[in-house]
């Protein structure tokens, strides 16, 4: 069979438990070959827990997952060459300098990638001679992208891979994701960014307490209402919201979305706006950051998870 025949990752009603915690609940999910797929959730939402099902770290309560093919676990030996893994929060060893980790990985591949070439696109060459637990946490990721790249993957793990970056480290940790992309590299990457999910997935899946809540392209995510918009505010916490909502049309969906931050989803019109403004006058209430925008992947987000993203 080749290799193209089958998705690069097909996992079905994964189930993973640590004690009492159901950490992965009937969790499905399908990368197709050469694409980019971004597994987007709050804190805890499973997502680490599933990639490690994948990558054969872990092994399932229940459920089907096979990667390139292969049963992670079985097949470890198989499969292991094949893939490469940016396991979330580094991992090197404390003493090893950035150079000697990437060269030392290099070795155990086929046909690797030139070390110093990696080292120098991602921003490294001023620090291949700092130990590991000097680098900073930005760089520890690069250099752990990079051990996960030098090997020529076909399918490549990335467990949040820019967290804790600067936002041109960022850039450039996108910029090879894409070009991972555009070389036919298949991508599973979890992200708690909207703009990272939008930037780079084909398809997004967003994950909440162990299951799929809603999945698709970000195009699809955030099309399914093109009509509406939504008017968001802060203020503070807990606002009776009756009065508003008897004030406002029908079939407006008014809530405090998460702490002190309200939403109006809708056919938000200026009467509407007007609507709302007055209320808050009325309360003593200073709406601030008061904007009306046509939902973005992270209100998908908001509305399917009831929780913010993590900044
Ligand atoms: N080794 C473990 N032992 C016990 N519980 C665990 C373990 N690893 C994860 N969990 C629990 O399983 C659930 C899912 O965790 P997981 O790390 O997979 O989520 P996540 O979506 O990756 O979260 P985060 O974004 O915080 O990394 C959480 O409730 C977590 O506390």
């Amino acid at each position: 069979m080749s290799p193209h025949q089958h998705p690069a990752v097909e996992v079905s009603g994964l189930v993973k438990r640590y004690g009492s915690t159901v950490a992965v609940n009937g969790l499905d999910l399908t990368l197709e070959t050469g694409t980019v797929l971004a597994l987007l959730g709050p804190n805890g939402a499973g997502k680490t827990t599933t990639v490690e099902v994948c990558e054969g770290f872990r092994t399932a309560d229940g459920g089907e997952v096979r990667v390139l093919g292969l049963d992670p676990k079985r097949d470890g030996d198989k499969l292991r060459p094949r893939i490469g893994v940016m396991p979330q929060g580094g991992g090197g060893y404390p003493g090893v300098r950035a150079d000697e980790m990437l060269r030392l990985i290099a070795t155990c591949a086929a046909n690797p990638l030139d070390p110093a070439w990696l080292i120098d696109v991602l921003g490294l060459s001023s620090s291949v001679r700092t130990p590991y637990k000097r680098l900073s946490g930005g760089q520890q990721q690069r250099l752990s992208l990079a051990c996960a790249l030098v090997g020529r993957p076909e399918l490549v793990f990335l467990d949040e891979p820019t967290a804790g970056m600067d936002p041109q480290a960022r850039r450039l940790v996108w910029e090879l994701v894409s070009a991972l992309r555009a070389d036919g590299v298949t991508v599973l990457l979890t992200t708690h960014l909207m703009d990272e999910a939008e930037a780079l997935a084909d398809h997004v899946v967003i994950v909440d307490a162990g299951r799929v809540v809603a999945q698709g392209s970000p195009a699809e995510l955030t099309e399914h209402h093109a009509d509406d918009r939504q008017l968001r505010f802060r203020a503070r916490p807990g606002l009776e919201l009756t009065l508003l909502r008897d004030a406002l049309p029908e079939g407006l969906n008014v809530r405090e979305a998460s702490r002190g931050t309200y939403l109006v989803q809708g056919q938000i019109d200026p009467q509407v706006l007007s609507t709302v403004t007055s209320w808050c006058a009325q309360q003593g209430v200073l709406a601030e950051e008061l904007t009306v925008a046509r939902r973005s992947l992270e209100d998908v987000f908001i509305e399917l998870t009831g929780r913010e993203l993590r900044s």
